[in-house]
């Protein structure tokens, strides 16, 4: 497999020089796939050989357009489709020259480019999520030391239980969902808002963009001067130390913590409370999904949660350690339907060799995961949802995946990966573990998939609808 040798998004340098990695290549020459590349070297193939359209493909602001209507069937928005031709036409490395039309860089980076304009606009500072070098650096070292501990996140494992009680009584209530996702819309919401700051907030966020993103600094200066009044009074009480020991809290100790100030605290919040809502509701609705399409594998994920939980109701981090068959099912979702339209994708800051090519810096990389968690050469049956795959025991050819850590990436890869990830699986597993242990959960009769559309999460191209059969189980 290549193996990732890039660098963090430490460069705005806006050469849009794209190379699409769909797997591993299969002609390797000498040197190894992700090696520095010497450029002088003879072994390594020169950048201008990478196979790729040629011609009219590469005139600069134009050949962009080629790849796209009227030239093409294809919209901006099917990206993917266009990049999955070009691995059936060039193979497993790509290069495709953009020149510098921003007009093709805004569909690589929507998100990014519209919350810079919102930065540059707005006045309010960058987040993690857009900050770049020293300034992402110090903001991200202090949060990810406390955040991707693990005894942090699991001291949520209670809060999220509760929130997934509320919303698993809501289903109840209503019997069926007619949007699935702007149901779990709501449900990460409320998850991530136990997270960033440290309560419910019973509203639904979905407003404009710029509305929204000013309401949620609003509320993050508002929240952390509360937490902050309530952490200067355990300190008088001469508590703290105690208290972040015993239970260790996220906004806590990014207050406690001297490198951080309340903007900066802020800054963290937003891109959590951002970033942690869509991602989560649109890959927890896949998994639903998935699970009503193979009633055959729900019915073992039924059987694990009733083994490991017996007659309990409240699912704890001990029961969440046994379930391999949920970790199994959401990550296969993830496979089948991977959560991103890009995922990990990189400004080089060094010249590298990939797939013995020489790739000089500056150059934009795009690992094509689409691509690769659906190659039959790693993932046997790929089109199909097969949770097995992923369990420790399994032996035969369809397990091949496991030997492969990097071809299914789902929340990026190194120091620029997903910050939210445990926080992300421990809502996942919570949320899919408490539906399926009180509903038999089905698609409408005749309904044998869900289109998909990709923004820069994968989500729904329609609205969908669940069916749900109370499995009679009490939350109490
Ligand atoms: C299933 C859900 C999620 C998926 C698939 C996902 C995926 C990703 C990916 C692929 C990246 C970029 C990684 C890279 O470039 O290597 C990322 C970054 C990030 N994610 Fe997530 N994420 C999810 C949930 C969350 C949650 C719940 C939070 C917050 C609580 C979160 C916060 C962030 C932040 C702040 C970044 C930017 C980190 C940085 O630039 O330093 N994500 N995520």
């Amino acid at each position: 497999m290549w193996s990732l040798r890039l660098c963090s998004r430490g460069s705005r340098d806006l050469r849009l020089r794209i190379t699409t990695v769909s797997h591993r290549a299969s002609t390797t020459s000498a040197a190894q796939v992700g090696e520095v590349s010497d450029p002088g070297s003879t072994e390594v193939k020169p950048f201008s050989q990478i196979p790729g359209p040629k011609v009219l493909y590469n005139i600069p602001f134009l050949g962009t357009a080629f790849h796209f209507k009227p030239f093409t069937k294809y919209v901006p928005d099917d990206l993917l489709d266009v990049l999955s031709d070009a691995r059936d036409k060039y193979g497993d490395i790509v290069k495709i020259r953009m020149g510098k039309d921003y007009i093709v860089y805004e569909h690589l980076r929507v998100g990014l480019d519209l919350s810079e304009t919102f930065h540059d606009r707005s006045g309010v500072p960058r987040d993690l999520g857009t900050l770049q070098g020293d300034e992402w650096a110090a903001l991200r070292k202090p949060s990810q030391e406390k955040m991707l501990r693990p005894a942090v996140v699991a001291n949520y494992v209670p809060l999220i239980e509760k929130v997934t009680n509320d919303f698993v009584e809501e289903l109840r209530k209503k019997g069926s969902v007619d949007n699935l996702l702007k149901e779990l819309m709501n449900y990460t919401t409320e998850s991530v808002a136990m997270l960033c700051f440290n309560r419910r907030l019973g509203t639904k966020l979905y407003k404009r963009f710029e509305k929204t993103y000013l309401d949620i600094y609003r509320i993050g200066r508002k929240e952390i001067s509360a937490q902050r009044k309530m952490l200067e009074k355990l300190q008088k009480e001469g508590k703290l130390d105690q208290y972040l020991q015993d239970e260790p809290n996220f906004i806590y100790s990014l207050i406690n913590d001297t490198r951080m100030t309340d903007d900066k605290i802020n800054s963290v919040i937003m891109s959590l409370f951002i970033a942690g809502i869509d991602s989560t509701a649109n890959t927890i609705a896949f998994v639903l999904i998935n699970l009503a399409l193979n009633p055959e594998k729900q019915d073992r994920l039924y059987q694990e949660i009733k083994e490991t939980m017996g007659d309990e109701n409240t699912l704890t981090k001990e029961h969440l350690a046994e379930m391999s068959y949920l970790k199994a099912c959401v990550k296969e979702s993830q496979r089948l339907v991977f959560p991103l339209m890009l995922g990990a994708i990189r400004y080089l800051e060094e010249d590298i060799v990939l797939a013995g090519y020489h790739i000089p810096k500056k150059t934009l990389v795009h690992p094509n995961m689409n691509s690769m968690t659906m190659d039959d050469r790693f993932y046997p049956r790929p089109t199909e949802y097969i949770p097995e795959r992923w369990l420790r025991g399994t032996k035969d050819d369809i397990a091949k995946g496991q030997d492969f850590p990097f071809g299914m990436m789902p929340f990026g890869f190194g120091p620029r990966g997903c910050i939210g990830q445990r926080f992300a699986e421990t809502e996942m597993y919570i949320g899919v573990a408490k539906v399926i242990q009180n509903f038999k959960i089905s698609l409408p009769p005749g309904v044998t998939g869900v289109k998909t559309k990709h923004k820069t999460f994968t989500t729904p191209a329609e609205s969908v609808f669940l069916n749900l059969t109370d499995r009679n189980i009490s939350n109490v």
